[in-house]
Parts: C-alpha cells; sequence; structure tokens
C-alpha cells in the first residue's frame, strides 16, 4: 500500500521526515488511509493534510517500515509455548515491559506467567498486587489466567538453612527435590549445606533462579501455560542466569570424569582382589541433570521458542550498556530481534526548554542506536514517556498498547 502511495520521503528540520503520498485521498476521510500507514511504519503521527490530494506525514526520527514479524501479531501466533526475556539496565522500563506484554498475551487467550529474576523485585509493584511469597499468584483483574511469581533467593536460602538443620540435614533433599535439584542432592550426601548459606558463594542467587525456571519449563504442572514472560535482573545478573547452566554443565562433567576415574580405579583393585565391580548409578543421575541443563540451555538459544528483548531509554549511557549486552547475548547465541526504546519524551507543544532540550539530546541519542552497529539491526519499538503512573492491569494495559503493537 505504501509504495504505491508514496510520492516523496524528505528529511526535514527537528529530525522529521515528510513522507507525501500521491494517492487522492479526500479530506474528511483521512483517517481512514493514514491509520493503515500508521500500521505499517512506526512512531508515524499525521499532522497536518498539505493540500487537498496528498497527505503528508511527520515522522518522528528515521521512520522504520516495520517488518510484518516485528509486530505483536507474531508474538501472539501458535499454541506451542514460548519464552520471553525482558531484560536492560536498571530503571528503563523492563517490569512495565515485561508485565504489559504479559497482560497482553493473557488478554488475547494465552495462558501466562510472568517470572521475576531480579532479586530487588518491582513486579509486584507493577501489578499493585503482592507476590513476594516465591509462589504463583493469580493477577486480579483479567479474565483469562495470568500468574506472577517472584523467584525469592533470600527466601530459598533461608528454606534451605532451616531444612538442613532439620532431620539431620534429610529435609535438604525434599528441599532440593522441590527445586528441582533432586538428584544432586545425592551427591551431596548429607553435608550440612546449609552452613553454606551463611557465606552464600558467588551466583547462588542465579542458580536458585534457574532451578526454579527448570522446574517450570519442565514440569507437567505448568504445562498449559503457552507464554512465559521473564522481567530479568540489570544487565550483569541475567548475562550470569543465561550462562550459568553452560557453566554447571562443565562442573557436572568435571565431577562425573572425575567419579568415573574413581570408579575405574576402584574396579580394578577389586578385580586384581577377584571381587566383581560394583554398578555406578552415580554418572547416570549426573547425566540425567546434565541432560536437563543441556535442554533448558538450548531452549533459551532456540529462535522457534524463545526471544531476549532488550529495553533501553534514549540516552548515551543506556544505550552504551544496551550494544554491550546484545554483545554478550549474540555471543551466546541468545536470539534478540527487538529493541524497546522506552520513556521518550513528546515533542513540546508548551514550549517548555527543559523538555526540548532533553528531547533534543534523546533524538541524538536515538541516531546513535542507528549507528552502533550491535543495535543498527533490531526493530526498533519506541515508546513515549507517558504522564502516568504504570501501576495497576489497567495502566499496564494502556503501557502494552503503547509498547506491543
Ligand atoms: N513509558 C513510561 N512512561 C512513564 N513511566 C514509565 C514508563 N516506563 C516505565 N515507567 C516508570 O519508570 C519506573 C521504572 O520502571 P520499571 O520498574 O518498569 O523499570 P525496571 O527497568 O524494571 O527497573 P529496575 O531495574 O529497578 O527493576 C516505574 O515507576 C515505571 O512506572
Amino acid at each position: 500500500m505504501l509504495s504505491r502511495c508514496l510520492r516523496s520521503i524528505s528529511r526535514i528540520p527537528g529530525n522529521l521526515i515528510l513522507i507525501t503520498l500521491s494517492h487522492y485521498i479526500p479530506k474528511p476521510q483521512n483517517n481512514i488511509p493514514c491509520h493503515r500507514i500508521t500500521a505499517s511504519l512506526t512512531s508515524v503521527s499525521v499532522l497536518t493534510c498539505k493540500r487537498p490530494n496528498t497527505v503528508p506525514l511527520q515522522v518522528r526520527s528515521v521512520a522504520t517500515i516495520v517488518d510484518p514479524a516485528a509486530r505483536f501479531d507474531e508474538m501472539v501466533i501458535g499454541p506451542q509455548r514460548k519464552y520471553y526475556f525482558l531484560g536492560g539496565k536498571g530503571g528503563v522500563g523492563k517490569t512495565s515491559c515485561a508485565a504489559s506484554l504479559a497482560v497482553k498475551f493473557a488478554d488475547h487467550g494465552h495462558p501466562t506467567i510472568v517470572i521475576s529474576t531480579d532479586p530487588a523485585h518491582s513486579l509486584s509493584d507493577s501489578f499493585a498486587q503482592d507476590l513476594a511469597g516465591g509462589d504463583l499468584v493469580p493477577i486480579e483483574g483479567l479474565n483469562s489466567p495470568l500468574f506472577a511469581l517472584e523467584i525469592n533467593p533470600e527466601k530459598a536460602k533461608e528454606d534451605f538453612r532451616t531444612s538442613s538443620q532439620k532431620n539431620g540435614g534429610s529435609a535438604v533433599k525434599d528441599f532440593m527435590n522441590n527445586m528441582g535439584l533432586g538428584m544432586l542432592a545425592d551427591q551431596f550426601g548429607d553435608l550440612k549445606l546449609g552452613e553454606l548459606l551463611d557465606t552464600p558463594p558467588p551466583g547462588l542467587d542465579e542458580a536458585i533462579a534457574i532451578s526454579k525456571v527448570m522446574q517450570i519449563v519442565e514440569s507437567s504442572q505448568y504445562s498449559m501455560f503457552s507464554r512465559i514472560v521473564f522481567d530479568t535482573a540489570p544487565t550483569g545478573h541475567t548475562l550470569r542466569l543465561l550462562s550459568l547452566p553452560d557453566f554447571l554443565d562443565a562442573s557436572i562433567g568435571k565431577i562425573m570424569k572425575f567419579k568415573q576415574k574413581l570408579a575405574s580405579a576402584a574396579s580394578t583393585f577389586k578385580s586384581v582382589l577377584g571381587k566383581a565391580a560394583e554398578q555406578q548409578d552415580v554418572p547416570d543421575k549426573l547425566q540425567q541433570l546434565r541432560e536437563r541443563m543441556t535442554k533448558v540451555r538450548d531452549l533459551f538459544r532456540d529462535s522457534n521458542s524463545t526471544e531476549f528483548v532488550i529495553v533501553t531509554i534514549p540516552s548515551v549511557m543506556a544505550i552504551n550498556e544496551s550494544s554491550r549486552l546484545h554483545a554478550s547475548l549474540r555471543k551466546e547465541c541468545v536470539p534478540v530481534h527487538r529493541l524497546i526504546v522506552n520513556q521518550i519524551l513528546p515533542p513540546s507543544v508548551s514550549g517548555c526548554k527543559f523538555c526540548t532540550t532533553k528531547r533534543k539530546d534523546q533524538m541524538r541519542a536515538i541516531d546513535m542506536i542507528r549507528n552502533d552497529p550491535e543495535l543498527a539491526n533490531l526493530r526498533i519499538i519506541e515508546a513515549d514517556l507517558v504522564d502516568l503512573e504504570i501501576r495497576g492491569v489497567p495502566a499496564l494495559k494502556f503501557m502494552g498498547d503503547i509498547v506491543w503493537r
């Protein structure tokens, strides 16, 4: 439609593009074709009609013709389960984008879970509902099923400590079973693991998060959910979370090799003494855990099931961090297609000097994205800074309509 109507595109002051259409569009019905064109471009605002037979449109910054695959329609298609991770620098709007996406999926009939893996949760604030218990909580105010979960490493560590002190440590196994890591509990035997948690090793928060994630990914209890949205922690934590299965896989591999060496040394010794070698089932269990880890790792790198959406704001620091995040995700082979540029100041209508200067800065930052080798090829979703607090389901629906189009 656009190519048939297009007469010219020219750059005009204010980092705007003027699009002139050659179709005859009677003025009173401007809305209809303009609306259809709006659906094909990002951030198009229709200003005035220049001549009766042409419609000039002003497009904020460089207009990107949106690939149909970048649209929300593509995210909502299909009953098979899909995973969406929302991540970026602190405070850019990850939680608001994740919660609004989850609400939108549920509104489109997908039973959905939204999970916060950020130890400093704000999902409860975003939904204006207490989700702090560490279990799935149904979100109120929606007609279709939406559950939220704030993974609570502190609570998990506390439960772990308590269970390691109870029943001489046998409750540890129940606890680890609940975390989906029962096989590891066998390996730890009756070690007083709770004591370890007084000085938790680095990465324990992420290990707790990934074990909960594995449980949700694998358990039949959650199989009805067709969309899983992750509100992730700021960049560093999330990268550690995504690379953890690899790290554990390598560690398990080392433990297995060591155990196998011990087993073969023992069996040589026993055969010298004329005794039959005992069956070793420990490597089998480790092997199973390793396979589960590999499955989760592969799942989060499969572009048919998973997408990581980077959220940023139009500031030099946030964009630089997004660029580094994308480079790291690319190295990890995690699929990334979209970049949300959130909290863009709309043009000032009141002549506010601060707003005009700030917006100019933001537009310069958006230009940086287009020249950034990591970010330039992502589909950019621009979302305005709105004058209401994004809190509660109605506000999240409003946010969802801005971002997820
Ligand atoms: N487009 C927007 N317009 C107005 N306010 C917004 C917008 N996006 C986010 N906010 C507000 O910005 C604040 C931070 O948003 P949010 O909690 O979603 O960010 P975050 O990246 O998850 O933060 P953190 O890293 O601290 O978890 C919130 O008060 C939210 O309501």
